[in-house]
């Protein structure tokens, strides 16, 4: 196989970039939704720059696909970084409450720099952000408490503008912010189509689903691969793997064992698999 280009486009990063810096003009606060499963490689590292000195409230979405232990670690790493997050499954509307009561919490904040400048109060304006996919608009949907946003297993599907009343005191940008994927780094973008939160136009499944492999053996996980496939993954590389497995049991369909491997993965059928752990502190 060839090297691992995941394609973009300059032109479309710059539109979405400007509608996202439109969107975050007009609120007070930041719901950030992150992939629990690949927090730091769905942060996108210029949001702080783009939201400036709002506050953000930081989701870290899909809570259900990672190790309730998991889920501690990161939270004393997040508080040791000086964000507090919160933990949704936006699918089955867990988690919800707190991260609302969170976006309301700024208001006191907010009506006092209004009322400094001889403005009345007013609800808290609020969008929610993230790379596609990560599960924003089921976010906003149970936010809401209705179905407002279409929310799909496809990168790249919700845009428009309205605002919907949250309660007395939270207006909410139905549309969520999309953070145009970060690139620039391929291990990260790999991590991001592997979890399906890029446009599957943008890369070749067979190259992201060796990729994946390597990457299950690297976090510890290559005992789930063993028994699920009956293919050990510790004595060949992700594209021997593929390879192997695909003459193994599937003709030599390397496309369709990509995809398998790869929807095996996306759908929690493996189980609850992360494939990131908060860094260890050097010092
Ligand atoms: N397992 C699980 N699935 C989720 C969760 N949140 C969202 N999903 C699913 O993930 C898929 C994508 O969710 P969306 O809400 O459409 O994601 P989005 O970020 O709005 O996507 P774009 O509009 O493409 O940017 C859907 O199939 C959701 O049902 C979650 O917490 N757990």
């Amino acid at each position: 196989m060839s090297s691992p280009p995941i394609q973009w486009y300059p032109g479309h990063i710059a539109k979405a970039e400007r509608q996202l810096k439109e969107q975050l003009k007009r609120v007070d606060v930041v719901l950030e939704v992150l992939d629990a499963r690949i927090p730091l490689a769905s942060q996108h590292p210029d949001v702080a720059r783009w939201i400036s000195h709002k506050p953000k409230v930081l989701v870290l979405n899909r809570v259900d696909a990672i190790p309730a232990s998991l889920r501690r670690e990161w939270t004393i790493w997040f508080e040791s970084q000086g964000q507090m997050p919160y933990f949704t499954n936006a699918k089955q509307g867990k988690g919800i409450q707190a991260v609302a009561k969170a976006a309301r919490g700024v208001k006191a904040e907010i009506d006092r720099r209004r009322r400094d400048r001889g403005m009345r109060p007013r609800s808290v304006r609020a969008v929610v952000i993230g790379m596609p996919n990560v599960g924003k608009s089921a976010l906003i949907n149970r936010l809401v408490g209705r179905k407002t946003v279409k929310s799909e297993r496809r990168a790249g599907v919700t845009r428009q503008l309205h605002w919907v009343r949250i309660s007395d005191s939270l207006d909410l940008l139905d549309a969520p912010g999309v953070i145009p994927w970060r690139l620039d780094n391929q291990t990260d973008a790999l991590k991001l189509a592997i979890c399906e939160d890029i446009g599957a136009a943008a890369y070749d499944n067979q190259i992201v689903a060796a990729a994946f492999i390597d990457l299950l053996v690297q976090v510890g996980f290559a005992e789930v691969l063993k028994s699920r496939y009956q293919l050990d993954p510790l004595s060949r590389t992700g594209e021997e793997y593929l390879y192997d497995l695909a003459h193994m049991s599937y003709r030599g369909d390397l496309e369709r064992v990509a995809m398998l491997l790869l929807n095996d993965f996306r759908k929690g059928s493996m189980g609850a698999i992360p494939l990131e752990f908060p860094p260890q502190e050097s010092n």
